[in-house]
């Protein structure tokens, strides 16, 4: 049987993390393994797989960037183009990585697999969760079908999609979850099952691209609670942002003096994104007596609704065509 060939890019993380004893679960660097280095502590992958690897960053992913994941596309496009690649795996840190996933999932336009996994615990811990989940992502890299559901995520047993994956908790293995849109599968010793696909666009169906860019439009997140100042508006407007996403309360719902400061930044162009923080439901559009329009998040979480807004942002700036991007994707 010839083997499928997974490309695996490397972005750090915990899963390539070490720490100074085995028992240390969080004071630990993240970033610190090599992808050669990953790969010898899961010979197994060879098995299932022709790999080949490459060192994208290698870095806690706090600290991603919108440039490295503009250049991360390129990469991760580049060799999905290549006609010996067959699936790629990218490993990240687990902080980010539902954006970085969501990111990748409007901009790579490929029909083939592509596969984010990280872990919870360092690679020096006991009880290591790192060098199954990548064993797993290899599987299901390898499987031609994994390519049809866009960027997937596999950690801990689960499959989840890019657009519905989240971060549910800080430390523990069973963090990544899609709660209202359930798992696109399950893998179960080293075979992938699918139970379910994204009606939203993505991948090879994606229309949003960053192609030739250099920098992404400034957008920002607002979170509203009780007491917030209107003055946050004010600094997101003075720090030179086109867009402004708000996590609103209920059904993005937002104070009225922080409402008016956003009316203020809408007259002067700035696009405004409703989102709730409720992180469950949908926000829909709304249209006051003044006339503002607020464009919504669908039930996006604010993180992804920026990037969202961002990758629109380069294709319109009119409100009910920005819309839309939030209906299809
Ligand atoms: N589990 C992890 O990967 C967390 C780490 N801080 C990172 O995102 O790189």
């Amino acid at each position: 049987m010839t083997h499928a060939h997974v490309h695996i890019i490397a972005c750090g993380g915990t899963i390539a993390g070490k720490a100074e004893s085995e028992k240390e679960l969080i004071g630990y660097k993240a970033g610190k393994l090599t992808i050669e280095e990953l790969l010898q502590s899961v010979p197994e992958v060879t098995e299932y797989a022709d790999i080949t690897g490459e060192q994208f960053c290698n870095m806690d992913s706090t600290n991603m960037t919108e440039d490295l994941w503009l250049r991360l596309a390129r990469c991760v496009e580049a060799a999905a183009d290549r006609a010996d690649v067959d699936g790629i795996v990218i490993t990240h840190g687990t902080d980010t990585m539902e954006e970085t996933a969501y990111f990748l999932n409007l901009v790579v336009h490929s029909r083939k697999p592509i596969v984010m996994v990280g872990s919870m615990r360092p690679a020096t811990a006991l009880s290591a969760d790192g060098p199954l989940n990548l064993l797993d992502a290899v599987h299901i890299a390898a499987c031609r079908q994994a390519g049809e559901y866009g960027v997937l995520v596999a950690m801990n047993g689960r499959i989840c999609g890019a657009r519905s994956v989240e971060k549910t908790d800080t430390t523990h293995v069973d963090t990544f979850r899609s709660r209202q849109m359930g798992y696109m599968g399950i893998i179960q010793n080293g075979i992938p099952y699918f139970y379910q696909q994204s009606l939203r666009r993505h991948t090879y169906l994606s229309q949003l691209s960053c192609q030739g860019i250099t920098k992404l439009p400034a957008v920002c997140i607002v979170y509203c609670y009780v007491g917030m100042s209107p003055a946050l508006i004010r600094a997101a407007v003075a720090s030179g942002v086109q867009g402004i996403v708000t996590a609103g309360l209920g059904h993005g719902k937002i104070p009225e003096a922080v409402l008016k400061e956003l009316k203020i930044a809408a007259q002067q162009g700035i696009v405004t994104v409703c989102t709730s923080r409720t992180l469950g439901g949908i926000v829909s559009t709304t249209e006051d007596d003044s006339g503002f329009f607020r464009i919504a998040g669908d039930n996006l979480p604010a993180h992804k609704a920026k990037i969202v807004l961002q990758l629109a942002l380069l294709q319109t700036r009119d409100p009910n065509t920005l819309q839309q991007f939030f209906d299809l994707y």
